[in-house]
């Protein structure tokens, strides 16, 4: 029985890193986790230890805080800078992921910052020293409509007890994905997008979570044309509406007890058919 090396891959998880950019006395803050995993001829040091292909992952981490000297920009182009960087520079690197997580500050002086919860921002850069492939996106970014939401119409059978509802809390923490057909404005594209998942999900009257991620996807792909996909993942954060009756208290849709495990997960890829 002969035993193979299969597919493998290593590097630097989650670099933290923030970045002041000086403009004289305003300032601006950007906030990055960097994770970059490097591929190609890596046999030796598995079989044999030797390690003179193996681009140590604390030289990865240093590039990493190297190239945030020279400016950050976009984080699709920081992300691209650092993949053709271990790719062109080292022989035996053959493929190159660079994973970056933005997490955003809400500005409230030259200096002074909050963190906001409205969602990290998200690039995945992939590069084998020909073809590139970004991924924008974005996580974490927690949304709830109070009203506006049905779902009944599901089968019932000897395990169902969920009663069907006609109004009910809708909230979840989207992460979505977004694939590029080639070079877009990176920052337009990241706000377009976003905007577009929130308006969707609070113009969309919703029967079913999965009604509102195509709906959600479909107004990405709508307002951004250099986006071919949308993959997005919804975690159903479900809200029980309590039963006050053994207070001798009604509960007009006012009192929800929220759920943490388990929940329903849902998850969709929306594409343009070309
Ligand atoms: O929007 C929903 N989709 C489901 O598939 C589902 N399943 C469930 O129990 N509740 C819900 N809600």
């Amino acid at each position: 029985m002969a035993i193979v090396l299969g597919a493998n891959r290593y590097g630097k998880a989650e670099t933290r890193l923030v970045r002041v950019d000086r403009d004289g006395d305003m300032h601006r803050l950007v906030d990055l986790n960097v994770s970059t995993a490097l591929s190609g001829d890596m046999a030796d040091t598995h079989l044999t230890g030797a390690n003179d292909k193996v681009l140590a992952t604390d030289t990865q981490k240093n590039t990493v805080l190297a190239f945030a000297r020279d400016g950050v920009g976009q984080i699709e182009d920081f992300g691209l800078r650092l993949a053709r960087r271990f790719v062109d520079t080292q022989d035996a690197i053959h493929h190159a992921r660079v994973d970056i997580e933005q997490y955003p500050w809400t500005r409230h002086g030259p200096h002074s910052f909050s963190r906001s919860g409205e969602g990290t921002r998200l690039a995945v850069v992939k590069y084998d020293g020909t073809d590139t492939q970004i991924t924008g996106g974005i996580k974490d970014l927690t949304v709830l409509n109070t009203t506006d939401s049905e779902f009944w119409g599901f089968p019932r059978e000897e395990y169902t007890t969920l009663p069907e509802t006609k109004d009910r809390i809708l909230a979840t923490a989207v992460t979505a994905k977004w694939k590029f057909n080639g070079e877009a404005d990176w920052g337009r594209a990241y706000e377009t997008a976003r905007d577009s998942l929130l308006e969707a999900f609070v113009d969309t009257y919703s029967y079913s979570l999965q009604q509102t991620l195509y709906a959600m996807g479909e107004r990405v792909l709508k307002a951004v044309p250099e986006i071919k996909e949308v993959r997005l993942s919804l975690p159903n954060k479900h809200h029980y509406l309590c039963d006050l009756s053994p207070f001798g208290l009604d509960n007009p849709g006012e009192v929800f007890q929220v759920g943490d495990r388990p929940y329903g997960l849902i998850q969709g890829t929306v594409v343009r058919e070309d």
